[in-house]
């Protein structure tokens, strides 16, 4: 007899919720089917019969009559006798309790530790920050990996020999023979639950590992569990009554259903019936545990999954080095340079997000937008740190608050690398070397006055195409002296106008004056300028918000919206319940949930959409943040709600001064809520423009496309709805040159050579691209002007009660830029440039 062990956990290995919703009213319709009542009658029958078989029928199973052996099925023995004259009936009833306690045991040891085993790698193998702990989830994976390619019953003989011969040994060595694939599937389940919305969240919150792991993990992963576990103690009962059968299991004088079954077998020609009935036994119960899982199962809504295949190619290419922006007067509430996203394939590393700058000033709003898989929030993830494990971040600059987030260990590499060329480049100020950045600079130094063309052919004849050619020969060290000199560049130039110290200050320390910043914030914190990692995780935690774009996963289905508010400040100010709960309300209010004290009460499923979008917002704000991040925080609403969210937002941001990142697809809704917008494209920032000349004086023609494809409520229904042609690059795949020249009107064989610097060309704009002097045409006039932003409330740290957003207050259209992934290929090619604006350029 060889049953499989442990088959439940392996069998429902891709299992998930179906739905988060409470279950309460599935539990009847589920008991009344024919399955439940057939699994509740079976169960029911053998709980009761483990606990009163054997006081009720002990003394019989056990008392040896000589005159009665192997008696065949008779009134007083139903199905026999045995070698002693034992009945075999009131053995088989009486076994019931050893044989199902002992699978009990058995399963719980197995449920334990494939619990402990399946939730480490979570646990230990998150946050850049934690090598070790990295390093041991992933032998502790691999661990599981091994363990459940061996069959169970190979791995419980094995552990048996291990743990001896008897029930002792037997229960361990079935425990851990079940502990893989528990291991397994709470493994699986766990990291698809940390990838949702409210895990981020949680974590930007600043809410710790282990908290996250009983508070949001677990509770999401129970009911699939329970199910395993039940299914599993079916699979343990016929492993046991293997062992047992085998000799290696209950010893004599104990007997388990396993044991009468070797007994039996001796007779089974003689006495069938008696041989069978612990059979049957097993067979009866396995059946009804089996049976109760699958109930349990039905009952609950979950259900097995398709595993999706990742499939890594080429390596991105490299982008030149943006001209980093003017430094602010004041201390940058947001600094990136640099910003590089990268994920591990078979042949080498994709980088989705390749080399973005921005700078952001406190209380200002700035919109990232772009096509689908741009690196827009890949970039955002980047910022607030959520970037999990495998996945790679690496800035030259990356500072919140004057603190640095980088994680030294993956980033300390570029960082010296670029300190080395500082201080290269403060040499060369001080000897006056370097003619050739001088004249670089002199290019950038009339950009400033407009005249851009000079500026991109400077960088055209002399850095871009050698920049080019040596990353596309993989030197990225060179690549990354070559942003070095972009810093001399600046440098340089304040030396010609006579700066010279404040030059070789900003040149010398770089953005280094963030180090005097970031030992001031340090104070703040209670903590040295460099944070360590906890201590950046609180920073993080009190001071940005996640908004994301789904709300349905935003928030933790199983926990009460005010519960989850109030963690927030639970975690971080250390506040009493009550007084939690009391914030917690008081944010619902503000973000104008009505009745917010019953609203607080109720799970996310009983909000609507819209109301769960602002309890995200309202989450976001319980620690007064300074920035937050809205990841597409409209995208899936309708058109009211949508105004009523930006509304919300604007009003935040002008009420608490907080700093605003807001990613859309939309160019029109982030021109309205925005001081000015990044257009990503292929992981790099192709322009920074301010809102006001958005629509009417952008210069990257990918810009002018997106523009022109919103169409808006006086667009001509006639004519062709404009569309950008083609498709963004595949990041596995970026072409040589700029990627967006295969798309593009004004695409010359220049653009096909080499990727355009992101150069500036006037105050606060930048653009990369070879033909940005080409004037801008004008809008087609299918565009409108857009809206001003939405209109703010001043001084007052709550927003307004009142649900319904005045309709002038701001009109923000749900127009979205089509999805140019399914233009039909024959559309593709013959677009007529008109329609992207590109014969304006
Ligand atoms: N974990 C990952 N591993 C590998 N590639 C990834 C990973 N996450 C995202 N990418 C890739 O990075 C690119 C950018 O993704 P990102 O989510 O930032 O795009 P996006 O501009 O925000 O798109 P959308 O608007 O559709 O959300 C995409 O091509 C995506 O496939």
């Amino acid at each position: 007899m060889a049953a499989p062990l442990n088959g439940a956990p392996e069998d429902l290995m891709a299992i998930e919720l179906t739905r988060p919703a409470p279950t309460a009213r599935r539990w009847p319709a589920a008991l009344r089917s024919p399955l439940g009542i057939t699994a509740a009658v079976l169960l029911l029958a053998v709980l009761v019969l483990a606990v009163v078989a054997p006081l009720i029928w002990q003394d019989r199973a056990e008392a040896v009559q000589s005159a009665e052996i192997l008696q065949g099925p008779s009134s007083a023995h139903p199905v026999g006798t045995d070698l002693l004259g034992r009945d075999i009936l009131a053995r088989v009833l009486v076994a019931t309790r050893l044989s199902v306690g002992l699978a009990l045991l058995a399963t719980v040891i197995g449920v334990t530790a494939g619990l402990v085993l399946g939730t480490a790698p979570t646990l230990l193998g998150r946050g850049g920050e934690r090598r070790l702990g990295r390093w041991v989830g992933r032998w502790i994976s691999a661990f599981i990996n091994i363990a459940v390619a061996f069959p169970s019953l190979l791995l419980a003989l094995f552990f048996a020999v291990i743990f001896g011969v008897g029930a002792r040994g037997a229960v361990l060595a079935i425990g851990f023979a079940t502990a893989p694939g528990f291991a397994r599937l709470t493994q699986t389940m766990a990291a698809g639950i940390s990838s949702r919305d409210f895990i981020a969240a949680a974590r930007v919150a600043g809410i710790g590992r282990m908290r996250i792991l009983i508070r949001h993990v677990l509770p999401n992963i129970a009911e699939p569990l329970v199910v395993s576990a039940t299914m599993a103690l079916g699979s343990a009962l016929l492993s046991f009554a293997s062992l047992s059968f085998l000799g290696l299991g209950v010893q004599a004088p104990s007997y388990d259903w396993g044991r009468l079954l070797g007994e039996g077998l001796a007779q089974i020609y003689v006495h069938p019936a008696g041989a069978l009935a612990a059979g049957v036994a097993v067979v009866l119960a396995a059946m009804a545990f089996n049976l109760s899982g699958e109930a349990v199962a039905r009952a609950i809504g979950v259900r097995a999954s398709h595993t999706s295949k990742h499939t890594g190619t080429a390596p991105g290419h490299e982008p030149p080095a943006a001209q980093p922006e003017p430094p602010p007067a004041d201390q940058p509430l947001l600094a990136v340079r640099n910003l590089r996203v990268g994920f591990p394939t078979a042949t080498g590393e994709v980088t989705p997000v390749r080399g973005v700058s921005l700078t952001m000033r406190p209380g200002e709003a700035i919109g990232i937008v772009g096509e689908s898989g741009s690196g827009k929030s890949l970039t955002a993830l980047a910022i607030a740190q959520l970037i999990e494990h495998p996945g790679r971040v690496t800035a030259d600059r990356l500072e919140f608050l004057g603190v640095d987030l980088r994680d030294d260990e993956r980033s300390r590499s570029v960082e010296q690398l670029r300190d080395g060329e500082r201080l290269r480049g403060v040499e060369q100020l001080r000897g006056g070397e370097h003619a050739g950045s001088v004249e670089q600079s002199r290019a950038v130094a009339r950009s400033g006055d407009g005249e851009l063309s000079s500026s991109v052919e400077q960088s055209r004849d002399s850095e871009r195409p050698s920049s080019t050619e040596q990353l596309r020969d993989g030197e990225r060290l060179r690549g990354v002296e070559q942003s070095g000199d972009g810093e001399r560049l600046r440098g340089v130039e304040q030396v010609r106008d006579g700066e010279r110290a404040r030059g070789v200050e900003q040149v010398g320390d770089g953005e280094r004056s963030g180090d005097g910043e970031r030992s001031r914030e340090g104070e703040r914190l209670g903590a040295g300028p460099g944070l360590s990692a906890s201590e950046r995780r609180r920073m993080l935690g009190t001071s940005l918000a996640m908004v994301f774009q789904d709300p349905m996963t935003s928030l933790n289905p199983v926990h009460r919206v005010g519960r989850q508010l109030a963690e927030v400040v639970r975690e971080h100010q250390r506040v009493d319940r009550r007084t939690a709960w009391r914030r917690a309300v008081d944010r619902l209010s503000a973000v104008r949930i009505s009745d917010a004290e019953r609203r607080a009460k109720q799970l996310p499923h009983e909000f609507s959409g819209g109301m769960r979008q602002r309890a995200m917002i309202g989450m976001g704000v319980m620690a007064n943040p300074k920035l937050i991040i809205a990841d597409e925080p409209t995208t899936a609403l309708d058109v009211t709600v949508q105004r009523q969210v930006l509304q919300l937002l604007a009003n935040i941001r002008a009420a608490e001064d907080v700093g605003l990142l807001f990613i859309s697809h939309d160019v029109t809704v982030v021109g309205q809520v925005c001081d000015r917008v990044l257009v990503m494209y292929a992981g790099r920032v192709v322009e920074d423009v301010p809102t006001d000349a958005l629509l009417h004086d952008a210069r990257h023609p990918y810009t002018r496309a997106l523009v022109a494809a919103v169409p808006d409520m006086t667009t001509d229904r006639d004519a062709p709805l404009a569309v950008i042609p083609g498709r963004p690059p595949d990041p596995h795949d970026l072409p040589v040159g700029c990627p967006y020249a295969p798309r593009c009107p004004l695409a010359t064989e220049q653009c096909r050579r080499a990727d355009p610097p992101l150069a500036s060309y006037a105050a606060g704009r930048r653009v990369a691209c070879w033909h940005a002097d080409r004037a801008p045409a004008a809008v087609p006039g299918n565009r409108t002007a857009p809206a001003g932003p939405p209109a703010a409330v001043p001084d007052n740290r709550t927003v307004p009660d009142d649900d319904v957003v005045p309709d002038d207050d701001v009109v923000p259209d749900n127009r979205t830029v089509p999805d140019h992934d399914v233009v039909p290929d024959d559309e593709k090619d013959d677009r007529p440039a008109a329609s992207l604006g590109g014969e304006r350029g």
